[in-house]
């Protein structure tokens, strides 16, 4: 397993992360248990500033909090200078509760209901993604009975397509997100908003998709948006002033992946830009992105017990963990692939190939298949590096499973950020209907 950012095998034989060893964490804690590196976190929320400082634009790195989302996450991003981008009232909420600046926060999202948006409305942020035309009128009808200029972006669909899952992919033409350019829905929107009072129209946006390790997608999409501007100009006279190229940079969950720095996403498609908008004599927009993956992915780690393990002769062994699909859904919604080793034995030599199985009542609940590893035992403690996105974020109580706790550490010291759910909150939501109360 690769190890990243401030991860280590430690003297005892045991995977250490943030300067905690792993063992220790699942001892205290239990498992599955969810381990974030928060420096490491730190680290990469500052490469993507930095690789702006350098491009000279001005700019609003927003994380995408879909990807890990919790008060403590809200305050680190906060901390460091970032804006948020959120996706529902539920992550608004989770952004207002841990008092991060209203004014720092996007709201996307292809059907925004009336209550998100009066709720968004009321907490003053930043601005809105607008999605699509029935948004459109919704939204500023909404501002108008407030009186208020709302500040809006459009996201549009630049027809490119991003080489990655196709339930990843966003930025192709047939998209639920967006309007397109090729189809002028685009430019119609662009033109409708302009028109209407209570819209103050920042600029576009568009993400082309996610786990992206090549800048051609995000420079062909920066071609397609300006030729759209330019013709946008031509027939308007308006000028954008934000420019926000959305998320997707990818990172390392296996050795096949191949990512790239902060600067070699951000410093060829900022010149890309420059050179578009400089050639067209238009003032060069502030640029935003939306990195979520990128930030949290690679900080996080899942810790898990083994507990049986099964084999069938001439045909696989499956080692089974204490969690699975439950708290990280992505090997069996993407077939996505993660690298693994025994926590509390990693300088033992790998000498079997198992297959990592979930507890759940489902065949495809697999978290690694084909993984060498050392001869398993019952108890050993496996660990699944990179699960810092999209896994406690999706994380479910399918099979009534509560989900795991969540630990940020840091120079030797673990705090719990997201404690384990029980057993009681399982049921917590459940009521008996009056009926079957008097029966008893
Ligand atoms: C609009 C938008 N922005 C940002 C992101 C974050 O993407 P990633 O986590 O790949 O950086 C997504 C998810 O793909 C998205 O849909
Ligand atoms: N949830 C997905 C990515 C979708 C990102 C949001 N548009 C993943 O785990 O890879």
């Amino acid at each position: 397993m690769y190890l990243h950012g401030n991860s280590r095998i430690n003297e005892k034989g045991h995977l250490e992360i943030g300067g905690c060893d792993t063992a220790d964490l699942a001892n205290k804690f239990g498992t599955p248990l969810f381990v974030y590196d928060e420096n490491l976190i730190r680290e990469k929320s500052r490469a993507y500033k930095k690789a702006f400082e350098k491009s000279g634009f001005s700019y609003q790195v927003a994380y995408a909090s879909k990807a890990f989302m919790s008060l403590a996450m809200c305050r680190l991003a906060a901390e460091e200078g970032l804006s948020l981008d959120v996706v529902s009232g539920g992550e608004l909420y989770t952004a207002l509760k841990a008092d991060f600046p209203a004014e720092r926060i996007h709201f996307h999202g292809n059907n925004k209901t009336i209550e998100e948006m009066e709720m968004a409305l009321d907490a003053g942020i930043g601005c809105f993604v607008v999605d699509n035309f029935h948004e459109l009128e919704v939204l500023h009808a909404l501002g108008q009975e407030r009186g208020m200029k709302v500040n809006i972006l459009l996201r549009l669909t630049p027809g490119v397509s991003a080489h990655t899952h196709e339930y990843i992919s966003t930025g192709q033409e047939d998209s639920k997100f967006g309007f397109s350019i090729h189809n002028g829905q685009a430019l119609e929107a662009i033109k409708q908003a302009l028109k209407m009072e209570f819209y103050n129209v920042l600029g576009i946006h568009s993400h082309i998709g996610s786990q992206i390790f090549e800048t051609v997608g995000f420079v062909e999409a920066v071609r397609k948006l300006s030729d759209f501007l330019l013709h946008l100009r031509d027939e308007t006279g308006y000028e954008i002033k934000v420019l926000n190229l959305g998320g997707g940079f990818g990172i390392r969950y296996t050795e096949e992946d191949t990512p790239l720095t902060a600067d070699q996403y951000i410093l060829p498609v900022t010149d890309e830009v420059k050179k578009q908008f400089e050639t067209a004599g238009y003032a060069l927009p502030e640029i935003w992105i939306e990195p979520g993956r990128s930030i949290v992915g690679d900080a996080g780690t899942t810790l898990y017990k083994i507990g049986s393990v099964k084999t069938i002769p001439g045909i696989r062994k499956y080692v089974a963990v204490d969690g699975g699909m439950t708290d990280n859904i992505r090997p069996a919604l993407y077939q996505s692939r993660y690298e693994a080793m025994l926590a509390n034995r990693a300088k033992d030599e790998a000498e079997e190939v198992v297959s990592i199985a979930g507890k759940c009542c489902e065949s495809g609940d697999m978290l690694i298949w084909d993984i060498k590893l050392p001869t398993v035992s019952p108890g050993d403690l496996l660990a699944v590096s990179c699960t810092g996105a999209y896994g406690y974020a999706m994380a479910n109580n399918y099979n009534r499973i509560a989900r795991p706790a969540v630990v940020f550490v840091k120079d030797g010291q673990a705090e719990v950020v997201i404690a384990r759910e029980t057993m009681d909150d399982l049921v917590k939501l459940d009521r008996i209907p009056t009926n079957m109360l008097a029966s008893n």
